[in-house]
């Protein structure tokens, strides 16, 4: 019998046990993993053998443990001294000396070299799938997009670390937002799933930090003062965002620094000690260290809220308006605040104008759109035969699939039990499969994430904790095994493929349940130019607006644009200067909210940090 994980594992790693335990590896967040060992033995990595997958046991030994010293030149004490030849200068890794800058490059560069010798793409965005996309930019007096990175002086560091992420032409969220932030401007900005928002704000906030020449901080030897904040929902997108910054900023002396919940906090403050000019981090941590004055937000210059309509929903808002405005952060007006998602409900953006000054709206595609880069497939299913439906379809996929290797699905359920049961149930029929949700441990989470990027087990069940930002390469098929009763988790959910120009498959197993995500569906499914079949669509004419907790409510075409443009009662700092570009633009055709709130019920998902 195959074991269950949660058999096999001991009592979980926790915030407050960030001690070493006998018998099983230290637990190491990812960002600090690529380090040289450290003197400290307790912080040695475990000499056991990697597992074969999640479910037994804990933890493949993490790669090193502890990291380098603090740099006294550094650590809470103002940093002061780098005044390293300006922006402009590719002096190399941060505060030179003891603490050398791990090359963030270094796996990708031995899993292109894997991937080339297999034959696999490992990089590249297909270009043309943007070029007719319709971008909508209003404001005062927005400044032009660009075509090129050339056009933008990034400086020298960082466009070396471009050439060296590959990046050939910015994608056109890209061309768009970089000037404008570069302009000192504010900045909602919306733009599909896949398509590069992550770069679009860390290139401005990097090249700002430089430009400003790394400003002198307050010193209190326990307090860590950084310039620019980054925010997102979830630990393992905090992650990423780090791990890409990491790249961005690469010999620029920037140094980034991440933290988010579920790990040792004991290690994120050594990290902080040692120095952080960009802090990307969950609200519950960020929080939990305000609280502990291990941060201060008082120098920050540049905010950033990743899936800034999740961050500002209900479950979230009372942190960021805790994080923004109850605490020490300059107010609007005095930070650069940019806000990125691809989906943003009217209700969202009204709110979102508590943070933003004179801001520019930049909407990339339509609000809240589908890249029609996926394939979406919408399939009536009962319930009680979901499971062997999704035994169909992994065994059509297994069979039409090349040299026998199986391509990554990721399968979203509702339910953190239901994840554990079908993952069960997929492993127990031979689908090496592994899970992802609020119930698991961190390790366990990044150990399953680990597991499933790698092809080690090309199933993973999810609920909503991994419906934001990830970005998988090789994902061919987002299964919507229960679909989530809010469009907008929909299209995030199924932009875990078809990223960056690469095309993408995604099932939907509908059936009564979903009534009201039907209308909202089709129109979705019409506006990506996807077939909807005869039955959705007469679900959808069946059912008014207002069901469930679809934010798009109203009638007609959905696709809200920027609210300020709508008139009512909500005008601040806009009108005028708009910029049309790119195709067709117009045809916004804008609705009026009737946002549910992005709340949890009682028994589901908890997957927010
Ligand atoms: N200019 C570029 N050229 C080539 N690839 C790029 C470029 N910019 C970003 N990418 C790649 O595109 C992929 C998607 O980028 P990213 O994760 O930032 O998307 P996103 O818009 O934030 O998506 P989501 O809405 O899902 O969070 C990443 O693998 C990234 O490295």
């Amino acid at each position: 019998m195959t074991n269950r994980w949660a058999d096999s594992v001991g009592s979980s790693v926790s915030d407050n046990n960030s001690g070493p335990r006998t018998g099983r590896a230290a637990y190491v967040p990812p960002h600090l993993r690529n380090r040289p060992p450290s003197a400290d033995p307790a912080a040695q990595p475990s000499a056991a053998p990697a597992p074969a997958n999640d479910r037994v046991g804990y933890g493949g030994p993490p790669r090193w443990a502890g990291g380098a010293r603090p740099d006294p030149g550094r650590g809470g004490s103002g940093y002061g001294g780098r005044n390293a030849g300006g922006w402009n200068s590719n002096t190399g890794g941060w505060e030179r000396g003891r603490d050398r800058e791990v090359n963030p490059f270094g796996e990708e560069e031995e899993e292109d070299a894997e991937c080339a010798s297999s034959g696999q793409e490992t990089t590249g965005i297909n270009f043309d799938a943007y070029e007719d996309i319709p971008v909508e930019a209003s404001g005062d007096n927005v400044p032009p997009p660009v075509n090129t990175f050339a056009e933008i002086d990034l400086g020298e560091a960082v466009n070396a670390n471009i050439r060296k992420c590959k990046y050939v032409r910015p994608t056109p969220v890209q061309r768009h937002a970089i000037p404008i932030l570069l302009a000192g401007r504010d900045l909602m900005a919306c733009a599909q799933t896949g398509s590069g928002k992550t770069a679009a704000f860390c290139f401005p906030v990097i090249n700002g930090i430089m430009r400003d020449n790394f400003p002198q901080r307050p010193r209190a030897p326990r307090t860590a003062f950084p310039l620019a904040l980054i925010l997102s929902p979830t630990r393992e997108l905090s992650s990423q965002i780090h791990d890409e910054a990491r790249k961005f900023a690469y010999q620029t002396g920037v140094r980034v620094v991440v933290a988010y919940g579920g790990a040792p906090i004991s290690q994120q403050l050594r990290e902080l000690e040692r120095g952080v000019d960009i802090l990307v981090a969950t609200p519950g941590r960020l929080v939990d260290l305000l609280e502990r004055a291990r941060v201060s937000l008082q120098m920050i210059k540049y905010l950033a809220l990743d899936e800034a309509d999740r961050m500002l929903d209900m479950g979230f808002e009372p942190q960021i308006r805790k994080i923004v405005e109850q605490v020490d952060m300059p107010p609007s007006g005095r930070r650069q605040t940019m806000l990125f998602s691809a989906t943003f409900p009217k209700e969202i953006q009204r709110l979102a104008s508590d943070f933003l000054a004179n801001y520019i709206f930049l909407a990339v595609g339509r609000v809240g759109s589908s890249t029609d880069l996926i394939l979406q497939r919408v399939e009536y299913v009962q319930d009680a035969d979901k499971r062997s439906h999704l035994m169909d379809l992994l065994h059509a996929q297994k069979q039409s699939e090349a040299n026998g290797k199986q391509s990554l699905t990721l399968v979203f359920v509702e339910t953190k039990k239901g994840a554990d049961s079908l993952e069960y149930w997929l492993c127990q029929n031979g689908f090496p499969a592994t899970t992802i949700h609020g119930d698991r441990t961190q390790q366990e989470r990044e150990l399953a994430l680990r597991s499933f990027k790698s092809g080690r087990t090309p199933i993973l069940v999810a609920t909503d904790v991994a419906a934001r930002g990830l970005d998988i390469p090789h994902v061919a098929h987002v299964v919507n095994f229960d679909l989530p009763n809010d469009i907008d988790d929909y299209v995030h959910r199924i932009g875990r493929t078809g990223r960056a120009g690469k095309s993408g498959l995604a099932t939907a197993f509908f059936n009564d349940h979903n009534i009201s995500l039907a209308r909202s569906l089709v129109e979705l499914m019409q506006e990506a130019n996807q077939e909807v079949p005869n039955w959705l669509v007469r679900y959808a004419s069946r059912v008014s607006y207002g069901g469930g907790k679809n934010r798009r409510g109203g009638g007609g075409r959905f696709g809200s644009r920027d609210i300020r443009r709508e008139g009512g009662s909500f005008s601040r700092g806009g009108g005028g200067g708009d910029y049309y570009g790119g195709g067709n633009s117009g045809g916004y055709g804008g609705m009026s909210g009737g946002y549910g709130g992005g709340g949890m019920g009682p028994g589901v998902t908890s997957a927010w940090d």
